[in-house]
């Protein structure tokens, strides 16, 4: 899968902007998302954090030799799905996490992937989704077998990793990284699907421009004179994400300034 993008591509040179991704991380409470994402951006296992904030951070990745501008949200529903418009229409990827040791989180999984289903359906846009199964370290005390897992990915067609907070970061990485290429993916396909827009017997104004600004020069329209062509809207655009008014009072207050230091809070 990554050698499709295993190589520096044109526009991917170290001039050129980075691709703007944003993950929402999903999942029941007591799953591991913010033990994940801390874990993601610090390298670092910080066991107690405040199930009421949502923070969304920043940080600048490389995946594949490109330069990524990731944002990552670690959500905070309470028991189920709530106000999801506020990561389904910002989020380029998903990460719906469970945690091994508990049936219960493992359900909790699976209302979010049927709610990104649902979503996918209604909008009839790819949501790009990874589901993990968290705490593997405690594989001991499992309630859901891998195969279980891999079943209830395998029906919504999305990748699925076992992995552990509190083990090495590189696996934590890499999972977080496929979730790029996931999203990269998606956003991809939906830049090549967007250059046109036809809509039948309108006149034909935008022809120059359209096809200088889409590179499309080898084109030609003359067949579509009774056509409009529109600019497909541009997938979601980034928005900034107001992070919980329970912060100040926040148990982990200390701990996260220190911990993302170095890194953006918006
Ligand atoms: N053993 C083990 N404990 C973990 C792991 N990930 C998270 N935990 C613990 O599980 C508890 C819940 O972790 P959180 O990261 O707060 O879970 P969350 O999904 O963000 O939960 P909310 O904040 O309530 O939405 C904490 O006590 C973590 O220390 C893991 O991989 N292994």
């Amino acid at each position: 899968m990554s050698s499709v993008f295993g190589k520096p591509r044109a526009g991917g040179g170290p001039q050129s902007a980075p691709l703007e991704v944003n993950l929402a991380i999903l999942g029941r409470r007591g799953a591991g998302k913010s033990a994940l994402t801390v874990k993601f951006l610090t390298r670092r296992f910080i066991s107690e954090y405040d199930p009421n904030l949502e923070d969304t951070y920043s940080s600048e990745e490389t995946v594949d030799h490109q330069p990524i501008h990731l944002r990552v949200m670690d959500t905070a529903d309470l028991d189920t799905p709530r106000n999801c418009e506020r990561y389904l229409n910002w989020a380029h990827a998903f990460l719906v996490v469970y945690s091994v040791d508990s049936r219960q989180s493992f359900e909790g999984s699976s209302s979010y992937l049927e709610l990104l289903a649902l979503h996918a359906k209604e909008t009839q846009r790819g949501y790009p989704a990874l589901l993990l199964g968290n705490k593997l370290d405690m594989a001991q005390y499992r309630q859901v077998t891998q195969a279980e897992g891999a079943a209830l990915a395998g029906r919504f067609g999305c990748l699925f990793f076992e992995v552990s907070a509190c083990l090495d970061f590189e696996h934590v990485q890499r999972v977080f990284h496929e979730a790029v290429r996931e999203a990269r993916r998606e956003l991809e396909k939906n830049s090549l699907a967007r250059p046109l827009f036809i809509s039948e017997e309108r006149a034909l104004h935008h022809q120059a421009p359209l096809t200088a600004r889409h590179g499309l020069a080898s084109c030609t329209f003359s067949t579509l004179s009774t056509a409009s062509l529109k600019e497909m809207p541009t997938v979601a655009q980034a928005k900034l994400v107001t992070v919980k008014s329970s912060r100040a009072q926040s148990k982990r207050k200390a701990p996260t300034l220190t911990l993302l230091k170095g890194f953006k809070i918006f």
